[in-house]
């Protein structure tokens, strides 16, 4: 469903954190949230379900206030990076535990739990204890209970940083293959900003509690609002792509060059002929 955040200001501990933030997601949009550390982008994602308060401003859910909803009702779910799953209980159990709070039908409960395995490409875990599964499995349990909620909005706060290189890309995928199928609003707070620019329809570049650029891939690949966005895409390595008559295309993003035909290399501001 779609959110919309307006001039919200949040305050921990008297400094205030988020200073007139200004957002919205269109229902079944995937955005990120890109940022160095300590930007506000975790407090900005509690914000919108409800974990801290709010000093002014407002969040819509489908045009409603969620302002004084208490978490629980707001529809919308965090999967944190620590995944807060529970380690004594069986997979099946976990991923029931927010079915059981909505009272809903065991039978009902069982066939949701075989679908949500299926999506997560998890089936016949369902006995297995939490303890005993990878990093990777735990992962994707958390997606499974988490998407068992039913939720509006998805909000997930870096679930794969602490994962390698190649999980990482394997969930990044499944959560966007996810994505696709059932079109939950989702916001992914992430520091990896190829993730950002090749899971997100738009990305909001935040600094220092601020949201300097909120565009698409392509449009802040090709126009960064400022210095500040410029450079901190800069910090990407580079993506491959081809140049075809003046214009340089990959997988994130395009954009029209001056350059002869060929395999190029690019970084926001730099373009390097073949891919060594
Ligand atoms: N409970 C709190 N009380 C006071 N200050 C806090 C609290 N939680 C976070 N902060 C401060 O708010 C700022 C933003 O923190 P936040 O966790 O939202 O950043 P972040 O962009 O998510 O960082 P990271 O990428 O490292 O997770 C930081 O300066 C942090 O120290």
């Amino acid at each position: 469903m779609s959110l919309t955040i307006e001039n919200l200001k949040v305050t921990l501990q008297k400094k205030e954190i988020l200073h007139g933030i200004n957002l919205d997601a269109k229902e079944g949009e995937f955005i990120s949230l890109l940022g160095a550390s300590g930007c506000g982008k975790t407090t900005l994602l509690k914000s919108i379900a409800g974990l801290l308060d709010v000093q002014d401003g407002n969040i819509r859910i489908r045009k409603e206030s969620v302002l004084g909803v208490a978490p629980e009702k707001r529809g919308t779910i965090i999967v944190f990076q620590d995944l807060r799953l529970f380690p004594h209980m069986t997979v099946e159990k976990n991923i029931t535990f927010p079915m059981e709070l909505k009272r809903v039908p065991k039978e009902e409960q069982r066939a949701n739990v075989k679908k949500l395995l299926e999506a997560v490409q998890l089936s016949g875990f369902e006995k297995r204890k939490m303890r005993e599964m990878s990093g990777g499995q735990m992962q994707r349990v958390a997606l499974a209970r988490a998407l068992a909620a039913n939720p509006k909005v998805l909000l997930l706060d870096e679930p794969f940083s602490g994962l390698d290189e190649k999980l990482r890309e394997e969930m990044g995928r499944l959560v966007k293959e996810l994505h696709e199928l059932w079109k939950i609003t989702t916001i992914l707070v992430t520091h990896d900003i190829r993730e950002a620019l090749q899971m997100s329809d738009r990305i909001a570049v935040m600094s220092e509690g601020n949201v300097l650029q909120y565009d698409t891939p392509k449009n802040i690949m090709e126009h960064p609002a400022n210095q500040t966005v410029a450079d901190y895409f800069g910090k990407m390595n580079y993506v491959e792509g081809v140049v075809k008559d003046g214009k340089f295309v990959s997988g994130l993003f395009e954009a029209e060059v001056d350059l002869p035909d060929g395999e190029y290399k690019a970084g926001i501001t730099w373009f390097k002929k073949g891919r060594k």
